[in-house]
């Protein structure tokens, strides 16, 4: 190895929808406006990364797709560090995970890499959706919380994110509630991820005082162990079970334009299983092209020109939910256009 130079990797976890991407953002103009050059490793759990069109083009950006880092194929995780070091040579990388991800996991594939490749493994920020974390805690169940649960305990510092849509006595409850699962990691309650990043940066410093791979992170033995033992599982034993053994996901290649009113009432009526959406879409009623994104019964759209040949598509996650439905529902916005 040639290379004297040490890369700093920030790990993004949190669960669909939560704000990663949102928070990557701001992390890549950060380093941007520093003049260092960050790289990205995105890993999602459909077959296409529209998140990836949020990223400008300047930033080096590997692609993980169709299935999730810390399982399927982790491993490749650490060869994708190594490439990306060796063709980019960036000043430093985030690996954004998929929101089903066990964060564990992927610590594991970064610790992997950090065996040969000189990298410095920052530690875990992980995003949470305040309105979603609310309503799992409320109902205290389920394989959705424990997975976000454990993303929080992995953290070395939490966004509370989308403050914006719960009261300020249920902010405040969250806040209690994450720091009791968590005390090692600094909270900071956000809309949008809008937070001082020099401060989160230099949390995470706080936290690895030494700048070694060994890392302080800050993992409950206790509260993860219980949990843990049902999906924490040795390197290649991959027929252990997951958190997220029960997500699935449909994609739905569109082959025209459909009705914009038409599809947002189709998207109202989602069934509840369908926890996050996301797609690029043409309506026959405007000019512009949308990303459209649904998190946690959510719609939002952003009008945009993708560059090259993207498709239109969208792309449903969720658990136990009819695909045929969906995707019957879809076909007749596909007619009423025809
Ligand atoms: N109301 C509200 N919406 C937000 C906030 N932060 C992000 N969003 C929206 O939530 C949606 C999901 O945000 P992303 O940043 O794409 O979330 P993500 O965690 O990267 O999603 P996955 O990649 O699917 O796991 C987008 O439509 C955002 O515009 C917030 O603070 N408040």
């Amino acid at each position: 190895m040639t290379k004297q130079k040490t890369t700093p990797i920030y790990i993004l976890s949190g669960f669909l929808g939560s704000g990663k991407t949102t928070l990557l953002q701001q992390l890549v103009s950060h380093w941007q406006a520093q003049g260092l050059l960050p790289a990205v490793i995105m890993n999602e759990v459909g077959d296409v990364n529209l998140d990836g069109l949020l990223v400008q083009e300047q930033v080096p950006m590997t692609e993980m797709l169709s299935g999730c880092i810390c399982c399927s194929i982790r491993g490749d995780l650490s060869m994708e560090i190594a490439g990306l070091i060796e063709r980019e040579d960036p000043d430093v990388i985030v690996v954004e995970a998929t929101g089903i991800a066990n964060p564990m996991e992927i610590l594991d594939g970064v610790t992997e890499a950090a065996l040969y490749l000189k990298i410095d493994l920052k530690g875990v920020i992980t995003v949470v959706d305040s309105a979603h974390l609310l309503e799992l805690y409320q109902q205290q169940k389920g394989k959705t919380f424990r997975l976000m649960q454990e993303q929080i305990r992995t953290a070395s510092c939490l966004i509370l994110n989308k403050t914006d849509l719960v009261s300020p006595e249920n902010k405040q409850l969250l806040g209690t509630v994450v720091s009791q699962w968590n005390a090692y990691a600094s909270v900071l309650p956000a809309v949008r991820c809008d937070v001082d990043l020099s401060a989160v940066l230099e949390a995470l410093e706080a936290e690895n005082p030494a700048g070694n791979n060994s890392g302080a992170f800050s993992i409950p033995e206790d509260g993860l162990e219980q949990n843990a033992a049902e999906h924490h599982h040795p390197a290649h034993d991959h027929t252990h079970h997951h958190t997220h053994d029960h997500v699935m996901v449909y994609t739905h290649y569109l082959n025209g334009p459909v009705d914009s009113g038409e599809f947002e009432n189709f998207i109202a009526k989602l069934p509840r299983e369908v926890y996050r959406a996301k797609g690029v879409l043409t309506f026959s009623d405007t000019a512009s092209r949308f990303l459209f994104q649904y998190a946690f019964r959510e719609p939002d759209f952003l009008r945009i020109t993708p560059q090259g040949n993207v498709p239109d598509v969208v792309v449903f996650i969720g658990e136990h939910f009819s695909r045929s439905e969906l995707e019957e529902g879809m076909r007749v916005l596909e007619q009423r256009e025809q």
